[in-house]
């Protein structure tokens, strides 16, 4: 079982290396690109807080220089991590596709920006590099706003590329939220190929970890494994989604790491085939909330190892 953690907005977070130093963490989701192209054509928008060097693609928000980052995806990589470059994140406003010929295209601007090295030299002269020669694992869909337009058919055409590219695995994840059905990824989820889904236990009381713990609401991971078997997919594997600290989502959905023994051994046994293991927003969150000498990570893995 892995533990799939967040990185990239995290409070004076340190560079991406030194959550690869640290065994707690398997995956590693890097965010955000957190703008959409509006039209075909049109490049999307990048933010990763304090990192980087505030420099842009001239006439873009696609950050440029991101050197921490492109030195450190293969850091991470060589120890053996999962580099996953997250989509969306959450702000609203610029976060929507219109059609599926966009989200087609951002697919393709992905895939030569972020992917393998082209080698073409018409892709090299029309993408951008922003990591540089760093490869990424593959892609996750962190979509909370404007609904389900264009993500089925935008990981179609993800994984259209992935089936040219045999020089390692590349992967497709999503988060959503916990209530069912998601209106943004329960359509990518039945008609596209995700390898893992991480649903975000937090957030919606109704069916958050914090409710199992207290006993109330209808914490619905059962009803997510579900979901999975009648999707794309059957075997991507769903994790359970924590926040990592009491201040890292909103307030009052928080669990220690005691509180959620019982409900991931739970799960855990439940459902051995399916449970992939926890996803924790965020790493420097976790980072802070130091229990017994561990992290909130480091506690998570000892159970999930226990
Ligand atoms: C996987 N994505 C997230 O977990 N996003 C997230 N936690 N956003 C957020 C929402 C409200 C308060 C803090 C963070």
């Amino acid at each position: 079982n892995n533990v799939a953690v967040y990185y990239g907005q995290g409070y004076n977070q340190p560079r991406l290396r030194h959550f690869c130093d640290q065994t707690s963490n398997d995956i590693i989701n890097i965010g955000f690109i957190n703008e959409f192209p509006a039209d075909v054509n049109d490049w999307p928008g990048s933010n990763f807080a304090n990192q980087c060097d505030g420099n842009m693609f001239p006439g873009t928000d696609l950050l440029n220089g991101c050197h921490q980052i492109w030195e450190d995806i293969p850091y991470c990589q060589n120890l053996g991590k999962t580099v996953l470059l997250s989509i969306g994140g959450g702000t609203a406003t610029t976060e929507y596709l219109k059609d599926d010929a966009t989200a087609e295209w951002f697919a393709d601007f992905l895939w030569y920006a972020f992917g393998p090295n082209p080698t073409d030299p018409a892709k090299i002269l029309e993408f951008p590099r922003p990591f540089l020669t760093a490869v990424v694992d593959g892609f996750d869909f962190d979509i909370e706003h404007n609904g389900g337009v264009g993500w089925a058919a935008m990981i179609n055409r993800l994984r259209s590329y992935y089936e040219t590219y045999t020089e390692k695995k590349m992967y497709i994840s999503g988060a959503p939220q916990c209530a069912i059905p998601d209106a943004q990824l329960s359509d990518a989820i039945q008609n596209s190929w995700f390898d893992f889904i991480w649903v975000q236990f937090y957030n919606t009381d109704s069916c958050s970890a914090r409710a199992w713990v207290e006993g109330y609401g209808d914490f619905n991971f059962g009803q997510w494994v579900q979901i999975i078997r009648a999707g794309a997919n059957p075997d991507a594997k769903l994790y359970i989604g924590l926040p990592a600290s009491s201040s890292a989502a909103n307030p009052g959905y928080y669990i220690t790491p005691s509180e959620a023994e019982p409900l991931i051994s739970t799960y855990m046994e439940l459902y051995p085939e399916q449970f992939g293991g926890v996803m924790l927003w965020e790493a420097t969150a976790s980072d802070n909330n130091v229990i017994d000498g561990l992290t909130y990570a480091e506690n998570i893995q000892e159970i999930l190892y226990s």
